[in-house]
């Protein structure tokens, strides 16, 4: 059993969660090798970190980051998707040459998000290499596409493979990370995201003068390199040690981790936080695989029985927030400025190429810019304050626009102020995004489930982000034309909604191992605190902080 007990200052409002049983209070931590392990006087309530937090915790894991680094070529992909294809869709040659009505355009644009939604969901099903052999195969039948139909074809292929890579890159790297970590390299499938959007809008804005279809088919084409690379790396990346214990391949597990935190086998074998580490997979996969043994010659009925765990009572808690922090990251409006930007700059009085680098280059460029600080406090703050002071910076930001719109809309020209006010929100507003909601959208369903369902509720939540990316892109258009302000007003009072569910609904996940986190939100702890006990667990921590367990 363990506590949230982070010797760096991880809000206390982990205490307040519901979700959370309050934590017993802090012990001194004993060094070991490098790291620490605090245990609490009751001898059975413990945390441990490898190292420091942040920047200095990043660089003691090397090997963990590039590897979650090279994970992140995952998010990479769908990002660069997302700002290459605002360029394509104005591209002269593109243009004449399929000149389609609205409803053409929106649906080849948004078949890319029911195609990831499709898979994430099926993410399971296929083995690496083929989701990302769909995924080039896409990008493939996109740069050669001869009409409309095979465009669109290609981008619904390549949505199967952009679904499943954004849901499996967050998923591989929470189980490599070190707790105090895990939020830092979390984040980096954000980082990952909006360097794609950057690039491939940058991509695109430098061929669109290119003659003839080169202009949009070499953007287009590009795509496939990520995707070759991150093919070639699966080979070479450790497995994860929690699915390993969780196949019942212990020794294979033990040296996967010994790989990742940087020690060597023999030295891992004795090492007390590795020892720790394992122990505490094995306790979650022996309870685990207890409470659901898989019943065998039925794999369908099976699979139907997993999916519908994650609405059990148990687990609902948990599936909600993973559910819900992507509802919420979606309807903050975050793609309604990176889709319809130019048309909102336009209200604002901006005309031409000004629009276009004004928004679609600027507020990619600082939604890159603000993952940095959440990359480096995320897990020093924790992810509750984060999503606070970002939601209502988030829900101000759009207010102020209504408001602006709904006093000066139509006559900008005569309220320079106004405008540069306005355009300042919109830059605010992506800043607190990008620092909140962007990057924890990614940590939080990657941290709440526990190993059995880790996969599914991840997959469950990454099609809830690509559902609601899909309305947002589907309904946006109509708002604006009915109502800017309203518009804004829709997306503020969900930012506000957003903040009373960070407060009252959200779990703190900063600095706990998985098990940790698992352990705490189920309600009734019983059955993995004997298995802890049995396997020797408590005993170990006692004898590790020194203490002879007669109290
Ligand atoms: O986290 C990402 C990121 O913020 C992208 O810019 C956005 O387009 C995605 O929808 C979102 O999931």
């Amino acid at each position: 059993m363990r506590f949230n007990d982070h010797t760096e200052s991880v809000s206390a409002e982990a205490e307040a969660s519901p979700l959370l049983p309050s934590s017993p209070s802090p012990a001194k931590p004993v060094n070991l090798r490098g790291g620490t392990l605090s245990v609490h006087p009751d001898g059975e309530h413990y945390s441990y970190a490898y190292g420091p937090t942040g920047l200095e915790g990043l660089r003691a894991n090397t090997y963990t980051l590039r590897c979650a680094m090279f994970a992140s070529l995952g998010g990479l992909t769908f990002g660069y998707d997302q700002g290459v294809i605002a360029n394509v869709l104005v591209m002269e040659d593109f243009v004449t040459r399929w000149p389609v009505g609205a409803w053409e355009r929106g649906l080849m644009t948004a078949v890319l998000e029911l195609g990831c939604m499709f898979g994430a969901l099926s993410a399971g099903i296929l083995a690496d290499k083929i989701r990302d052999a769909v995924f080039c195969l896409g990008s493939a039948l996109q740069t050669w596409a001869q009409s409309l139909t095979q465009i669109t074809q290609g981008r619904a292929i390549g949505g199967l493979g952009v679904g499943a890579l954004s849901m499996l890159s967050p998923l591989y790297m929470a189980e490599i990370s070190p707790p105090e970590v895990r939020g830092s390299l979390l984040a980096l499938e954000q980082l990952s995201i909006v360097l794609g959007c950057v690039v491939g809008f940058w991509t695109g804005f430098l061929t669109r003068n290119v003659t003839g279809s080169l202009s949009w088919r070499i953007p287009l084409g590009l795509q496939i390199i990520p995707g070759i690379i991150l093919g070639l790396g699966t080979f070479a990346l450790p497995a994860s040690p929690r699915l390993l214990v969780l196949q019942g391949q212990r020794e294979a597990a033990l040296a996967s981790l010994a790989k990742l935190r940087l020690r060597p086998l023999s030295e891992a074998r004795t090492d007390p936080l590795v020892q720790i580490e394992m122990l505490e997979m094995e306790a979650e996969a022996i309870t685990l695989q207890r409470a659901s043994p898989t019943g065998e010659g039925r794999p369908l009925r099976n699979e139907a029985l997993a999916w519908a765990r994650l609405f059990d009572r148990r687990y609902i808690d948990r599936t909600l927030v993973g559910v819900m922090i992507m509802f919420f990251q979606q309807w903050s409006g975050i793609n309604a400025l990176i889709y319809y930007g130019p048309l909102l700059m336009r209200n604002l009085g901006f005309s031409g190429g000004t629009v276009y680098l004004l928004v679609a280059g600027g507020t990619n460029i600082v939604q890159f810019l603000a993952v940095f600080p959440a990359i480096l406090y995320m897990d020093k703050w924790g992810r509750k304050p984060l999503l606070r002071i970002g939601s209502v910076t988030m829900a101000a930001s759009h207010l102020l626009i209504a408001l602006l719109i709904f006093e000066f809309g139509g006559e900008w020209g005569n309220h320079a102020n106004a405008t540069w006010i306005a355009v300042s929100c919109v830059y605010f507003f992506t800043a607190a995004y990008g620092m909140s909601f962007g990057p924890v959208g990614w940590v939080l369903p990657n941290e709440v489930f526990p190993l059995t369902l880790r996969g599914k509720g991840a997959a469950l939540s990454t099609a809830s982000n690509w559902l609601n990316n899909f309305f947002i892109g589907l309904i946006t258009p109509a708002l604006m034309e009915n109502s800017p302000a309203l518009t804004f007003g829709v997306f503020g009072s969900a930012c506000f909604l957003a903040y009373l569910w960070a407060t009252h609904i959200v779990p703190e996940t900063a600095n706990v191992s998985l098990e940790t986190i698992d352990d705490h939100l189920t309600h009734q702890l019983t059955v993995t605190d004997q298995v802890e006990r049995d396997l020797g667990l408590y005993d170990l921590v006692r004898e590790l902080s020194g203490d002879n367990g007669e109290r």
